[in-house]
């Protein structure tokens, strides 16, 4: 069974709320979907806004080598004529050479929205169809709350598709518009759809307001469906849409139905989060396949279990959609956790029992590393005596001052002792840690060249006990990059300004380490 995989992230999937796309973004978009091997992007409602007409007008469809370009319209209003109609004349003008149509095919909708007739509305089906059919153009028909029309007069509902196939729709697409209906029904209804229909081509466009956007569209195929409209991570409005993603491997890793190249499923992860980036969405790392903690096992007896054979807790290999399995260390920890987790950072343990323990008394203590590589890589080292500290601390102090009318100022103190020489560094800074930072970089920059390179990119504090009010123990994450990696470090404290002092020195020693080992 052939299945064609139509992509409506850039239509159905830009209602999703807080999105907004630009004509380049889209374009941007539609290049990486077509690499993916789908067949249909669907790309925008051109009568809708100028920035769909503008990506409309101004992309080229023959730039697209896989998939074909969909621009999205409804059936002209009731009693009128499709070419008088400037929604449905558009595309028939517009070089998209697909044309996908949404027309009502629940009564409620038909005599409430329309105020028309159910005769009225086939009128309308019929007319708009044939009209873009003659202008040349692939006419897919999507019958909007086709689930709920079916329940409550499947003559009726039944009526529109064949309205739109035999006015030259060559794709007849069941639209699960409330996201409402479950899989056992809705498989029901597409089987008996697919009867009424021989020889037609019958597609599945699902939404997930029930949680179950991909499993209904995995029901509809099992039932007889050829055609899966989707949105890539999901994206939709209000719950979203069928998650493309997960039913593209699911169609290919569970159903054994090829749908994309083996190369292209391995791009999966990759386009996942391209599209959370443009789309400016924080992609969730628990996204099925491709999100960052698809594959992150923590569970000490998990990680054992994986270390013999990745099948005892891995449903498919992560490399299969791109993603990679990953070790993350914390109190659930085994031995076997520490001993992966020191591989992966590099390190070799001898006295893994001693570091495990090591690491489960700080995470009583307040700490976590799951985000914090650098400062596991620092207590590994710690706790097998191998750490090698840049200077020794004789002591700190941050004095932050606010006069009446005027900016608060922030002025940071240190004195230590590096190679032997006691240096004593003052800085002025925005904040506490900035000021720190400044006169820790003041003092030991001339030891260490490797620090230019080498800045945070991200803070991030948590109260952990908060009904402790001001006496609470702070944990604080900070990120460092040197423009190349990012490594997280952690430090937790009552006081804000210590907690912060031990992220910001583990960062540097893990940089300035590694740094000096990659040169080495
Ligand atoms: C299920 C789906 O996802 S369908 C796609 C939904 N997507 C969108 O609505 C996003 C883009 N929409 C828009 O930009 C605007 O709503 C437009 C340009 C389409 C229409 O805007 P307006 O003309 O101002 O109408 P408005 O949105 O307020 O109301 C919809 C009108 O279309 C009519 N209508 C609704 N569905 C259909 C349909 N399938 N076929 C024909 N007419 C329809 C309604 O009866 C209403 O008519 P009225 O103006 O005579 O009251
Ligand atoms: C067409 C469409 O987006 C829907 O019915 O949900």
């Amino acid at each position: 069974m052939s299945i064609k995989l139509f992509d409506t992230t850039l239509r159905d999937g830009a209602q999703r709320e807080g999105v907004s796309l630009t004509a380049e973004d889209k374009a941007r978009i539609a290049r990486e979907l077509d690499s993916l091997g789908l067949h249909y992007i669907e790309a925008g409602f051109p009568a809708s806004n100028p920035k769909d007409l503008e990506f409309f007008e101004g992309f080229d469809a023959s730039e697209l080598e896989n998939a074909r370009l969909v621009a999205f319209t409804r059936a002209r209003r009731p009693g009128g004529r499709a070419g008088d109609d400037p929604a449905v004349s558009l595309l028939a003008r517009l070089s998209a050479p697909v044309a996908c149509i949404v027309a009502k095919s629940w009564r409620l909708h038909v005599e409430k929205v329309l105020g028309t007739t159910p005769e009225k509305n086939l009128e309308s089906v019929r007319d708009t169809v044939a009209y873009l059919a003659a202008a040349g153009k692939e006419v897919i028909f999507d019958a909007e709350h086709y689930f709920d029309g079916f329940r409550e007069d499947p003559e009726h509902a039944l009526a529109v598709l064949r309205a739109a196939a035999e006015a030259g729709a060559t794709t007849l697409v069941l639209c699960d518009t409330n996201g409402g209906t479950l899989p056992t029904e809705l498989k029901a209804v597409v089987a008996r759809t697919v009867r009424e229909f021989p020889g037609v081509e019958i597609g599945i466009h699902t939404h997930n307001d029930a949680g179950c956007g991909v499993a209904n569209a995995l029901a509809a195929v099992e039932a007889g469906a050829t055609h899966v409209q989707g949105t890539i991570n999901g994206v939709g409005e209000r719950c979203g849409n069928c998650d493309l993603v997960t039913t593209i491997a699911n169609l290919q890793l569970k159903m054994g139905l090829k749908v994309v190249e083996e190369e292209q499923l391995r791009r999966l992860t990759e386009v996942s989060n391209y599209v959370s980036e443009i789309m400016n969405i924080t992609p969730d790392a628990h996204r099925p396949y491709v999100g960052r903690s698809a594959f992150a096992h923590k569970g000490g007896l998990h990680v054992d279990g994986i270390s013999r054979d990745p099948r005892t807790y891995e449903h498919v290999a992560p490399e299969l959609v791109g993603n990679q399995r990953r070790t993350p260390v914390g109190e659930l920890s085994g031995k076997n956790s520490v001993r992966a987790k020191a591989a992966e950072l590099g390190l070799e343990v001898e006295d893994v029992s001693t570091v495990l323990s090591a690491i489960k008394r700080k995470e009583h203590e307040g700490y976590h590393y799951e985000a914090a590589d650098a400062s596991l890589a620092l207590l590994i080292q710690r706790t097998t005596g191998e750490d090698e500290p840049l200077f020794e601390l004789e002591s700190l102090r941050v004095i932050s001052e606010k006069r009446a009318g005027g900016e608060a100022t922030v002025e940071a103190t240190i004195k230590l002792y590096i190679k032997g020489q006691r240096v004593i560094s003052t800085a002025e800074g925005n904040g506490p840690v900035n000021a720190l930072d400044r006169a820790l970089r003041q003092a030991i920059e001339p030891h260490y060249p490797e620090l230019k390179e080498i800045h945070l990119s991200n803070y991030k504090v948590r109260i952990l006990d908060e009904h402790r009010a001001t006496a609470a123990t702070t944990r604080v994450l900070i990120d460092s990059t040197d423009g190349k990696r990012v490594w997280g470090a952690v430090g937790v404290g009552e006081n804000i300004i210590e907690a912060s002092w031990q992220a910001l020195v583990d960062g540097l020693e893990y940089g300035i380490n590694g740094a000096k080992k990659q040169k080495g």
